[in-house]
């Protein structure tokens, strides 16, 4: 390994990157995904070990991207039943490489950056797909996602109302005092009438119904990273236009997708370069499954700024 590679911590991280820039490379990053031969773009589907003992996943997630002459990989650990020890339930770390050389540059927190870089995506899926001028922003979960999502949310639109949602109602009431929402008992009293829901929890199992969601509205689906895992209902799924990050990964890794045999209208990428619609006055979906490319672009942001 080379002598000293420079060490970024999450302070840093923080310090650095403000959702106002991430949000339009990460716009410019999920076009490159949906080119990915012009775009100069590889980038596998990543490959996670299960830790049965302990319910954990590492994943392995590596991106070159040609024309960015950017090289890296996260690695990742997620043991969602950590955050009931008041535990984080992801640790990661970002491994930048010279791509000239295969030197190791640079080993970048990545626990920041996986907060911020996905609330970063979900909003530019917000951008596109939310019905016009949208007033009340539902959020499901109380965790890190949860708190992200609800920041980079408001970068977007100026919701008047932000309902939360937690199975433990006390988190719920914890975020809205901190964001300024209202903290809902029920997750239908959350996602009643609100125009753009985002599911960020940790369940297995579907935490919204059919029935409850307003035509229309727009659901950033960012949990359940899971092959056999669902956070929406099967019946959401077949009646949205839905959207992915990559559908190579959506087919693998997302039992939103496999488990309702939804048909995948199009990726996020496709839908930034026209090539599909934004169909905003239906109900969408936009399944988030998370890449490592949206990592590498936001390390390589930090880099150029701590250099
Ligand atoms: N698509 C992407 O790029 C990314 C997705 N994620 C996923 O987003 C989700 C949230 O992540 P974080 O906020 O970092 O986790 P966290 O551990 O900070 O928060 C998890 C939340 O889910 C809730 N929860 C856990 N099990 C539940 C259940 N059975 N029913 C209802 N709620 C439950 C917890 O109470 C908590 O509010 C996870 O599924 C995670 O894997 C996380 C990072 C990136
Ligand atoms: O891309 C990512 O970092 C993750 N996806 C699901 C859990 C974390």
């Amino acid at each position: 390994m080379a002598a000293c590679v420079k060490q970024i911590s999450s302070a840093t991280v923080m310090s650095v990157l403000k959702y106002e820039d991430l949000i339009p490379e990460m716009e410019k990053a999920m076009s490159k995904v949906s080119s990915m031969a012009e775009s100069g773009v590889d980038q596998p589907v990543r490959t996670v070990v299960k830790i049965k003992p302990a319910d954990g996943y590492l994943g392995v997630m590596p991106v070159y991207s040609q024309y960015d002459n950017l090289l890296a990989a996260k690695l990742l650990c997620f043991y969602p039943h950590n955050s009931l020890q008041q535990e984080p339930s992801h640790y990661a770390i970002i491994m930048v490489f010279d791509a000239k050389n295969g030197a190791p540059k640079a080993m970048v927190d990545g626990d920041k950056i996986t907060e911020m870089r996905t609330a970063a995506v979900s909003a530019v899926a917000t951008k596109y797909l939310s019905p016009a001028d949208p007033q009340v922003l539902a959020i499901l979960g109380s965790g890190v996602q949860a708190r992200s999502h609800c920041i980079a949310m408001r970068k977007i639109y100026p919701f008047k109302e932000v309902r939360i949602w937690s199975r433990n109602f006390a988190n719920a009431e914890k975020l809205a005092k901190e964001m300024n929402g209202l903290a809902c008992k029920t997750a239908e009293e959350a996602v009643s009438g609100a125009d753009v829901i985002n599911t960020v929890t940790s369940s297995p199992i579907p935490i919204i119904k059919l029935e409850w969601i307003k035509p229309g509205a727009h659901i950033n689906a960012v949990g359940a990273c899971r092959y056999d895992w669902n956070e929406i209902d099967p019946a959401i799924m077949q009646a949205a236009v839905v959207y992915v990050d990559s559908k190579d990964a959506a087919v693998k890794e997302s039992g939103d997708i496999i488990m309702s045999k939804a048909e995948i209208y199009g990726e996020l990428g496709e839908m930034i370069l026209g090539v599909k619609e934004a169909k905003r006055d239906q109900l969408t979906v936009f399944k988030s499954l998370g890449l490592a490319i949206q990592d590498a672009v936001a390390a390589k942001m930090v880099l150029d700024r701590t250099e």
